[in-house]
């Protein structure tokens, strides 16, 4: 325990502390001093001297001077304090309003001091008296109100006289001296102390005090205090504990009564001797200490917070006092004042000192003593606040820190994203740039594309006018009985209606200027048609080797010795069987396959066990196991290559859907493709063979393949409709067998071939004039002459279908002659063909049907220019039937052939684009084979032939 006690200071220092230090403090509390004043009613010796009072209260708070008032007084005539009591006023009541709760601060560990200041003779020692009996009385009521604390009372008593320091309790220890410490301040050393045991005996130590104290009489007083007196209690409390326990901490004040010796003067109260010296000191100490009070107030009042010189040291009684005034204590002083009319001037230096007094500011704090462990405790808990504030203040610093990082990683994120979206905006910008220099360059090539298509158009146009006007008449203009050679007659049941239905053309609409197109999907457009060339390409080039091994077939077979033709040509034909196996998808595999039902057919009835036909070869068989085996083979053959040719999707479909079906290309992908083309495209339209309508706008190398393209798939089918013609050469090399019958040797076609080119010119056009003149006795098809005029110009490698057409044209020649006797044995085709009537009712037909067309193909000035052309006045009735009854009357006439031919196959669709008819522009088609057929011509491959629309 750090306590400062008795025994400790007595052994420490051989003195009594006058104060104890305390180690620790809270933060001071300022107040003022609090000044009251007490007015002593006149005693019997003022009375009897004819005094007579000359202040009064006024107030509570305000004593006034009352006699002979006068505002031109040189001093104030009322004087205002915290407290005033006037003479009727008892000492219990001046301690309850002026001094208790100063006093009683003690109890709660504040320095508190209680003092009276006055001259002589007005009461001090009168009130002093009472106020510390009350004091004391209400310390040991508190006390013993409190008995879960522990209190000690410590009780000491000093005088001093003549500025000597004495103490009351032990006057014979000669002066006290005083001693200054910076941090306890003034210290009395060697004061007794004396724990208080109770309140009588705190008492009798007053008691003791009083009798020790220099009293002596003067003219004024009879007791006349002659030294200023302090009693100090020490009031020491801390929580009440068990025995064995140390208090941790405990609340240490001191409590002073001072009774101060009065101000006197030597005239008024006659000292002199002993009593003027005690009254010098007196004097002079009062003045110290109104001189304290003064600059205290006056430097309270002007320097507030801060302390400048005050003369403490001047007396024992400030020094004493010291922190009593100004510092560490609350301090009640109480001014004394007799009211006579003769210590007017005394009590105004009284109630002066009590207004300087009342400007003093004491600082008062809490005096705590706590025990070294729990000032250990204190001190590591004021350690580990400020750590832990260091620690708060680096955190914030490192927050900070952090903070200012974060902010700067944000920024640098943000310019990042920035950089990012201009990159991008960057390309963007790029992007566009580079759409608006392709969009220029596309249109740079449309410009070239559409002047070169104008230039094409103007010689299309007629074409193109046919096409698009067949296309876009009202069905009901066609009708069911347009343009169809079957629709007369019941229509088979075994074909499909899309199978049946003529051949539409896909047309390609670009739409009219809607706006601005991306360029890029126009480009897009146009690679997709390249590939689509391209592939197209791929399946010319194999239909083309097809082709050629089926010449070769031909040839072979036309060659060498019957088996091995046989067997090459069974080889080949698997080739080629191989080569379309894998071509035919989609929609062709069903064309396919109906196709193929109906050739499986149509082959049964060329070599059927019960045709007639067929029936003699059995015939021959038993007579010539030779010919037999030849007659076999060229059965085969002829069917292999029928379903050949089916297979190759070409002639055995109609013509438009063959090329959208060996492309892979859906009609409707086409339609939405289109629709998202660049409006800025004016809508043309460029015609391939089976009804695909490409883009004119196309690039010119586009253009360039897509008639590249053209031109073969042109070859391919001529080619195939030499095949088919051939077909035609071998049936009716199986007639002239029959014809033949009693040959021994096989029946070999010589054709005849001639080696030199100007010998076979004038050969070709000698055999062709004899070919139109048959044409004109056998009553042949029309449009059958049409074709093969078309077909055939005279190259070399014609020659085996002029042999085979001339051929078969004599033996129809003299089947015609005998028509009645030969048509037994003969098939229904041969039948018909073999029957010249029957012949004319079917060219009468296709006349009437070319009537027909004329009013539907053809435009009003169409119709006129032809009327010109074939001498039919335009005022004529009927003029399109004498057109119709016109063409193909004159196997002498070139000029007449060649326009019949002109105009039936532009009738029928068989148009030459580039002026004269060319095998190149010769379009070859086959009509959807049906198994009940409802024309025939004169033969059953050409009775299939179609015509476009
Ligand atoms: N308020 C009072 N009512 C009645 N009598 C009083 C009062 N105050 C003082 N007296 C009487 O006046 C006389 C002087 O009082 P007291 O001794 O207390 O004065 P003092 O100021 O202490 O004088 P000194 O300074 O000379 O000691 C005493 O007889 C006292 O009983």
């Amino acid at each position: 325990m750090s306590v400062i006690s008795l025994p400790d200071c007595l052994e420490r220092g051989g003195g009594v502390p006058v104060e104890v230090e305390p180690r620790w403090r809270s933060k001071a509390t300022e107040e003022k001093i609090f000044v009251t004043v007490r007015i002593r009613p006149l005693n019997a010796k003022e009375l009897s001297k004819r005094e007579f009072s000359v202040w009064e209260c006024t107030d509570d708070k305000t004593v006034s001077y009352t006699y002979n008032s006068s505002e031109r007084a040189p001093f104030p005539q009322s004087y205002c304090f915290d407290k005033v009591f006037g003479p009727e006023i008892a000492t219990k009541d001046v301690y309850e309003n002026g001094a208790k709760d100063v006093a009683l601060s003690a109890l709660s560990g504040k320095n508190a001091t209680i003092f009276a200041y006055g001259q002589t003779s007005s009461g001090k020692t009168y009130t002093m008296n009472g106020i510390t009996e009350s004091a004391t009385d209400d310390i040991f009521a508190h006390i013993k109100q409190h008995d879960d604390s522990v209190f000690v009372i410590k009780f000491s008593a000093l005088e001093i006289y003549n500025e000597v320091a004495s103490d009351l309790l032990n006057p014979e220890s000669g002066p006290l001296r005083l001693m200054d410490d910076p941090e306890r301040g003034t210290i009395i050393l060697r004061l007794v102390e004396k724990v208080v045991e109770d309140k009588n005996h705190l008492r009798s130590l007053l008691d003791l005090c009083e009798s020790h104290r220099q009293v002596g009489e003067t003219a004024l007083n009879d007791i006349s205090s002659r030294s200023h007196q302090i009693i100090r209690l020490s009031i020491e409390s801390s929580p009440r504990l068990m025995s064995d326990e140390t208090p941790v901490k405990s609340l240490v004040a001191v409590l002073n009564f001072v009774d101060l010796a009065g101000s006197e003067r030597a005239s008024l109260s006659h000292s002199d001797g002993i009593r003027l010296k005690e009254g010098c000191y007196i004097n002079r100490s009062l003045l110290t200490l109104s001189t304290v009070i003064r600059k205290l107030s006056v430097q309270d009042e002007l320097n507030r917070g801060r302390v400048g010189h005050v003369p403490y040291r001047d007396s024992k009684l400030t020094r004493i006092l010291q922190s009593s005034l100004g510092g560490n204590a609350r301090t009640a002083i109480i001014c004394t004042m007799s009211s006579s009319n003769r210590h007017v001037e005394q009590t105004r230096n009284t109630l002066f000192f009590a207004l300087c007094a009342k400007e003093v500011t004491n600082r008062a704090q809490v005096n705590m003593v706590i025990s070294d462990k729990e000032l250990i405790k204190q001190l590591k808990r004021e350690v580990a606040l400020l750590e832990a504030k260091l620690r708060l203040s680096t955190f914030s610093l490192q927050s900070s820190s952090e903070a200012q990082l974060l902010e700067k990683d944000l920024q640098i994120q943000k310019m990042q994203e920035e950089m990012r979206l201009a990159l991008q905006q960057r390309d963007l910008a790029q992007a566009q740039l580079n759409d608006v220099l392709k969009k220029v360059e596309v249109e740079q090539t449309r410009t070239l594309v559409l002047s070169k298509i104008n230039a094409a158009d103007s010689m299309l146009s007629s074409d193109r006018h046919t096409y698009i006007s067949h296309s876009s008449d009202d069905s009901s203009n066609r009708g069911p009985n347009s343009f169809r050679y079957y629709e007369n007659e019941t229509k088979p049941q075994s074909l499909n209606d899309s199978a049946r239905q003529p051949p539409e053309i896909v047309k390609m609409e670009i739409p009219e200027k809607q706006g601005t197109t991306a360029s890029t999907v126009l480009l897009q457009e146009i690679l997709k048609l390249e590939q689509v060339q391209k592939e197209l390409a791929q399946d010319a080039n194999r239909a083309l080797e097809a082709v050629k091994k089926e010449v070769e077939c031909l040839r072979l077979a036309q060659s060498g010795s019957n088996e091995e033709a046989a067997e090459s040509v069974a080889e080949l034909q698997t080739e080629i069987s191989e080569i379309y196996g894998t071509q035919i998808t989609g929609t062709l595999e069903t064309d396919y396959t109906i196709t193929k039902d109906l050739i499986v057919e149509e082959s049964k009835k060329i070599i059927s066990p019960n045709d007639q036909v067929h029936g003699r070869l059995e015939n021959d068989k038993t007579r010539n196991g030779e010919f037999e085996d030849n007659n076999a083979d060229l059965e085969k053959m002829l069917l292999n290559m029928h379903i050949s040719m089916k297979e190759l999707g070409l002639p055995m479909t109609t013509a438009t859907d063959v090329p959208l079906s060996r492309l892979h290309i859906n009609p409707n992908s086409i339609d939405s493709q289109r629709s998202s083309l660049d409006s800025n495209f004016q809508a043309t339209e460029l015609y391939l063979e089976g009804g695909l309508v490409f883009d004119v706008n196309t690039p010119p190398q586009a253009e360039e393949n897509l008639r590249s393209v053209h031109a073969y798939v042109i070859e391919l089918k001529e080619k195939l409709g030499k095949l088919e013609y051939q077909k035609q050469l071998l049936a009716s090399r199986v007639l002239e067998l029959e014809k033949n019958e009693n040959l021994e040797e096989e029946p070999v076609l010589n054709l005849n071939i001639s080696s030199s080119p100007d010998l076979w010119a004038s050969e070709f056009s000698m055999k062709r004039k004899q070919i139109f003149e048959l044409w004109h006795l056998c009553h042949v098809s029309l449009f059958h002459r049409t074709q093969f005029y078309l077909l055939f110009h005279g190259d070399p490698t014609d020659s085996i279908y002029i042999e085979v057409e001339l051929r078969r044209l004599l033996w129809l020649k003299n089947n015609h002659q005998n028509a009645t006797s030969r048509t037994i044995g003969l098939g229904r085709d041969e039948q018909i063909i073999a029957n010249p009537a029957s012949s004319m009712r079917i060219l009468k037909r296709e006349r009437q049907s070319l009537v027909k067309y004329m009013k539907i193909g053809l435009t009003v000035s169409e119709r006129e220019k032809i009327y010109k052309q074939w001498d039919v006045p335009l005022d004529m009735k009927q003029r399109r039937v004498k057109v119709a009854y016109s063409i193909w009357t004159d196997p002498y006439n070139e000029e007449h052939i060649k326009m019949s031919a002109s105009l039936v196959s532009k009738l029928v669709g068989l148009w030459n684009r580039h002026g004269p008819a060319s095998k190149e522009m010769f379009q070859l088609s086959f009509s959807p084979p049906s198994n009940k057929k409802t024309w025939s011509g004169w033969n059953s491959v050409s009775n299939r032939l179609s015509f476009r629309k």
